[in-house]
């Protein structure tokens, strides 16, 4: 069998050096920088911390960087916003320059943020009056009643606490918005110069996605990077097979995915993907919600540790773990309880 890849995403609760030297030491393979939350350029402590915490354990780390893609997400908002169903709130176009957090010297983050929702200027064009909008993965819903260009009038039908950065969906709208943001650019090309292997595209929609990053890594003189092409809607299960030459591993990135079907629908998409993975011999990864509990608890539960096992089961090249480790409050033991499942699991198989 071959051998599995261990990867954790980095994050404030996991980004010293003695943790990420012990999660080396625990199995983990390789580590993921979300681009969502940051810009490479900023990351040069974190990434030759990775390099040396590999290094004192004797492993020569994979080191992803998963692109911010498209912004599909809110602005900062100064702080959360308790949105009450039958009120009123307006969705804000917001400015290229707002998609990054700005943290002050004091380490709180800035934001000019006052009673608006700010949104990216990309999704604008799309939205109507009476159209549904989902904020956090659906678990808030609009409606718009009247639309400018700066700004949409909405109906809270489903309210909630909402918070920085949450997901911003229109359900039923094919948006067509560009493989590569500036920023991606951006973090293409520094992504040699920070010890990256690999490249994870969002959202990946056709060949043509992943074609023009790969010219983008031809033209930096960056070919040689891995690239990781995450399926997180139907659109990309629908065109998998036109993806797969163009791919060095495919990511089944069951956050996203898992919100654009019912999530019973979910498992059985995994199943596929993972079949037409193999039928094709391409490598492919599994990622979300694999130890997810382990954010709060010290021990998994039982659902999660049959679900790495499954990963493997089904021939995962790689699993991945993300908030476990980035935010979570045990990030060596999610890589124990990752790395000794895959190995019992590879164990039990090959018997
Ligand atoms: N590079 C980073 N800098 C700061 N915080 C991060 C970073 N990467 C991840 N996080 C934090 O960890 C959480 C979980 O990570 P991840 O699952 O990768 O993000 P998300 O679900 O937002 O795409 C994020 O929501 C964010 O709070
Ligand atoms: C890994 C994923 O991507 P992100 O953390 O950007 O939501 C996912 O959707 O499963």
């Amino acid at each position: 069998m071959e051998k599995t890849e261990i990867y954790g995403t980095i994050g404030p609760a996991c980004a010293k050096q003695e943790i990420l030297t012990e999660m080396f030491r625990l199995g983990m393979t390789g580590v993921r920088l979300n681009m969502s939350h940051t810009e490479l350029e900023k990351c040069r402590e974190w990434t030759e911390m990775v390099l040396s915490a590999a290094s004192a354990a004797g492993i020569h780390p994979r080191l992803l960087i998963d692109l911010r893609g498209p912004e599909l997400r809110i602005g900062h908002l100064k702080e959360p916003v308790k949105l009450q169903e039958g009120k009123g709130i307006n969705l804000r176009k917001m400015e290229e320059e707002e998609l990054l957090p700005k943290v002050l010297s004091n380490g709180r983050k800035n934001s000019s943020f006052e009673t608006d929702i700010p949104v990216p200027g990309i999704v604008f064009p799309y939205l109507q009056k009476r159209q549904e909008v989902l904020l956090d993965d659906g678990k808030i819903q609009l409606e718009i009643t009247e639309i400018s260009e700066q700004a949409a009038c909405c109906r809270i039908i489903r309210g909630g606490l909402l918070q920085s950065k949450k997901s911003i969906a229109l359900p039923g709208t094919r948006m067509h918005l560009p493989a590569l943001t500036e920023s991606d650019r951006r973090n293409i090309r520094n992504a040699k110069s920070h010890g990256v292997t690999g490249v994870m595209q969002p959202f990946v929609r056709n060949a043509q996605d992943l074609q023009d990053l790969k010219q983008e890594l031809k033209n930096v003189e960056a070919s040689d990077l891995e690239v990781f092409a995450k399926i997180e809607n139907m659109e990309g299960v629908e065109r998998l097979e036109e993806l797969l030459p163009y791919a060095d591993q495919i990511v089944i990135a069951r956050g996203d995915l898992g919100n654009s079907m019912p999530l019973w629908e979910l498992p059985a998409v995994q199943e596929e993907i993972a079949q037409k993975c193999k039928k094709a011999k391409k490598p492919f990864m599994v990622v979300t919600q694999m130890l997810a509990s382990m954010e709060k608890n010290p021990v998994p539960t039982r659902a999660e540790v049959s679900d790495i096992f499954r990963a493997v089961q089904e021939g995962a090249a790689s699993v991945m773990v993300t908030g476990e480790t980035a935010v979570g409050n045990y990030p060596k033991a999610v890589i124990q309880y990752l790395s000794n499942t895959v190995k019992a699991a590879k164990q039990y198989l090959q018997k």
